[in-house]
């Protein structure tokens, strides 16, 4: 079943002003994405190809100058431009750098009870379950989130996006502040997850290496488009920008020129 699409979606920006002259960037031009319910999709490009304002789109935090968004079903927006509540619950994000998504003055227990609508009790032992869920201990529920590690914190803003029982969750770039060993370790949970809960992802990255171990399928932005690639690190022609990401990889063991490509 399709969870999401986007057909012949445009979106461009103002930019310049005060001093400069005032122009308008083109960003995504006739860009099309689908999802199917539970399916881990990534979204690969280089910096400034327009996947984050994909991920606003996704979001309804913004809106196309012109095509259709949809989420099960129905169009994303109503013709107001608001997204449903029970929309917003079901499309959920988790972004790259968790410390500026957290409030200082919150503890671990407060930033994953934010989206909760229960009594401060019963969200007392539902946090607990959505920490236990991503391998957070109780011990630290009442501890300041900014005193938590970066792969704890990280954890965190899983749970917290995963209190809503969303049916999606665009992941920004969500594990590219994380050390390589932490980065496996979420990635194992959010895999976990996807099994036991039936999430979907909307995986957006830079890293070619993480599209193979955890994605179902794989667009890149080429043109200011995502074009759908079957294996972005197969053998046979791909996209120029996939061409470009893939001989930046730096390699795999230090002394070889090239992360093989198998
Ligand atoms: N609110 C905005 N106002 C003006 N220009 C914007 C705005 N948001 C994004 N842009 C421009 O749109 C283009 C695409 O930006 P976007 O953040 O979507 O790219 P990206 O692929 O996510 O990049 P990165 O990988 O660096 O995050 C860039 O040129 C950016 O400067």
């Amino acid at each position: 079943m399709t969870l999401f699409e986007m057909h012949g979606v445009f979106r461009s920006y103002r930019q310049g002003g005060v001093f400069g002259r005032v122009r308008r960037i083109s960003v995504l031009e006739d860009a099309g994405l689908r999802i199917e319910a539970g399916e881990c999709v990534a979204l690969l490009g280089p910096t400034g190809s327009g996947k984050s304002t994909l991920g606003r789109l996704l979001l309804g935090i913004e809106r196309p100058d012109a095509g259709s968004i949809w989420f099960d079903g129905q169009p994303l927006c109503d013709s107001g431009g608001r997204v449903a509540p029970s929309v917003r619950r079901a499309v959920q994000a988790v972004f790259q750098d968790p410390v500026g998504a957290t409030s200082p003055r919150f503890t671990a227990a407060e930033v994953v009870a934010e989206p909760l609508r229960l009594p401060r009790a019963a969200a007392r032992d539902r946090v607990a379950v959505l920490m236990a869920d991503v391998g957070l201990e109780p011990g630290l529920m009442d501890r300041p989130a900014h005193r938590l590690s970066g792969g704890q914190l990280q954890r965190l803003c899983i749970a917290r996006a995963l209190a809503s029982a969303p049916r999606l969750v665009l992941l920004d770039e969500a594990v590219s502040s994380l050390d390589v060993e932490t980065q496996t370790q979420v990635l194992d949970l959010l895999r976990d997850l996807r099994r036991r809960a039936g999430v979907a992802y909307l995986f957006v990255t830079h890293d070619l290496r993480l599209v193979r171990h955890f994605a179902d399928r794989c667009y890149v932005m080429q043109d200011r488009r995502p074009v759908e690639v079957a294996d972005p690190l197969g053998k046979g022609p791909v996209p120029p920008v996939l061409a470009a990401l893939r001989a930046a990889m730096l390699p795999a063991v230090p002394g070889l020129r090239r992360a093989p490509v198998t």
